[in-house]
């Protein structure tokens, strides 16, 4: 075997080699490379093959593959962010080339930031000026494929889909069993759909690659588009929430989102693309969208079917390495913020059974919850509510009498809220829900109420 060499600062092209899907099998192969290096090959495999496709069926089909191949490109792209962009087996048009320089310049904008790079100006896919064509209606089965992670804010969506009367699958990537666990405990039809990155990339971050985050979100919507049409099905659900469109505010840089392909500007441009260029009547929207975290903390609290299954802390996700013990790790920013969101909505006894600890009476975790608040530092790259929202969960705290004394609750009431205005800590301003969203007429008119109340 030749040993594998990686000089990032050498590299000139990243190629989008080819993609190929095997109906027989499930199986999309994503293929790529850095001038003429080897092959990188990423592997996705959707249960339930042998596909029968034929006609705009399997017409839709290659133009969900490729955008898929283009999207999940970015993982292999930033290892050495050269200035060339090259897709060997097509040429993109005006507005595919538009949105994945969005979804790249945007969606490594934390990557960017943390390494020190300037990405603006450099991500640019090559395009033609050919016309394109618009998408047909494929006649797909009216059903929802819903996107589980494992946390609250997917269950919440379920539960609300559920009670809305829409047949749904419950869908997952990766071999996370605690997000099968979860899965399982819906009792709803599930589907598991497996990725491999290419192995060769461990092999260049141990070589010096760039390395950072990627919108994994992004990538993810990509498969599951792919899956709804392989399975019939014309709804991708997802469940990001409003507060999912701001990131961080670093002085001297401005916004960076760490989950920017959570946000509204990406299920906004995606979704649209998707409708216009794969499958007119294949809708993706975040059932969510209208929501704050705080909305949706509220709305998780009020069923405790998930409490010994769900987990939001990260820490369990990782493809290799250690996972906390007991599914929540107890000291990164999002164990933080679920424990504050949550906690004014729950019982506290309830709350603390589910962490296994009372996060908000440990002094240790002061400079965490500061960062939520906003307070001394920024908001963490991490899934976690603005800083608005933590500030008003920490002032209904400080009034309750089982949570005032507690010392990070104390230490808020003490110093930071003195510094704050009592108007903009009101929990119920940040429980009104908001127009932008993508989510069907029909089944929004069923689940305002639901969600408001
Ligand atoms: C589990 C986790 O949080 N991972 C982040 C961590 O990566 P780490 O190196 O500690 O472990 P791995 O996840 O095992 O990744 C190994 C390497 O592989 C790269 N990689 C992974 C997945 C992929 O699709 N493409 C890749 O290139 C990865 O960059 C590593 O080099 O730190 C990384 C650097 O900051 C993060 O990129 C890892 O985040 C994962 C991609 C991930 O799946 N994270 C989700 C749990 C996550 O952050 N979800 C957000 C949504 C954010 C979004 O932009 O959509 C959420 O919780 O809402
Ligand atoms: N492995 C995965 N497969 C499919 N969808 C996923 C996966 N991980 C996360 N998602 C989806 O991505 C979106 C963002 O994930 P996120 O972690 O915020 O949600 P969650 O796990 O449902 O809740 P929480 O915010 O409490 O962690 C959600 O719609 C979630 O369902």
């Amino acid at each position: 075997m030749t040993e594998l060499k990686f000089d990032r600062d050498a590299v000139q092209a990243f190629r989008f080699v080819r993609r190929e899907f095997d109906a027989a099998s499930g199986v999309a192969r994503l293929v790529y490379a850095f001038d003429d290096g080897p092959e990188l090959v990423e592997t996705v495999t959707i249960p339930g093959a042998p596909f029968a496709l034929e006609g705009a069926r399997a017409a839709a089909v290659e133009q969900a593959l490729t955008l898929l191949h283009l999207i999940a490109g970015v993982s292999y792209y930033k290892a050495a962010v050269p200035d060339s962009i090259r897709i060997d087996y097509t040429t993109l048009d005006a507005a595919t080339a538009a949105l994945l320089d969005e979804v790249y310049r945007h969606g490594l904008g934390e990557f960017a930031y943390r390494n020190g790079l300037d990405l603006s100006g450099r991500i640019r896919f090559p395009h033609g000026d050919a016309p394109v064509t618009d998408a047909p209606v494929l006649g797909l089965r009216h059903h929802a494929l819903t996107a589980i992670g494992g946390g609250k804010d997917s269950l919440v969506s379920i539960e609300a889909l559920r009670g809305a009367g829409v047949n749904q699958t419950v869908t997952w990537i990766g071999g996370s069993q605690l997000i099968r666990d979860c899965a399982e405990r819906t009792g709803l039809s599930t589907l598991n759909i497996q990725r491999q990155l290419a192995p060769e990339l461990f092999e260049y971050n141990r070589l010096g690659a760039w390395n950072g985050h990627i919108p994994v979100t992004a990538i993810n919507s990509a498969i599951m588009v792919l899956a709804a049409l392989l399975v019939d099905a014309d709804q991708v659900v997802f469940s990001n929430e409003r507060s999912a469109s701001y990131g961080s505010l670093i002085e001297g840089t401005g916004e960076v989102n760490h989950q920017w392909s959570k946000g509204w500007a990406f299920e906004r441009d995606f979704g649209g693309y998707v409708e216009r260029r794969i499958a007119a009547d294949l809708h993706y929207y975040s059932l969510l969208r209208p929501m704050s975290e705080l909305a949706v903390a509220r709305q998780f609290a009020r069923n405790t079917h998930y409490d010994a299954y769900f987990s939001s802390c990260n820490r369990n996700f990782h493809i290799r390495g250690e996972r906390p013990v007991n599914r929540w790790c107890g000291v990164c920013p999002k164990c933080h913020f679920v424990f504050l969101a949550l906690a004014p909505f729950m019982p506290k006894p309830r709350l603390v059974g589910i962490f296994g600890r009372n996060l908000l009476d440990e002094q240790s975790q002061v400079a965490g919850f500061d960062a939520l608040l906003e307070f001394h530092d920024h908001k963490p790259f991490e899934c976690v509510g603005e800083g608005r929202e933590s500030r008003a969960a920490m002032a209904a705290l400080a009034t309750r009498p089982e949570w005032r004394e507690d010392v990070i609750v104390r230490r808020f009431a003490r110093e930071v809220a003195p510094q704050l205005d009592d108007a903009a800590l009101s929990i119920d301003a940040l429980m009104v829900l908001d127009d932008e969203h993508r989510i069907p007429a029909d089944l929004w008119e069923k689940l305002r109420a639901h969600f408001g109340a």
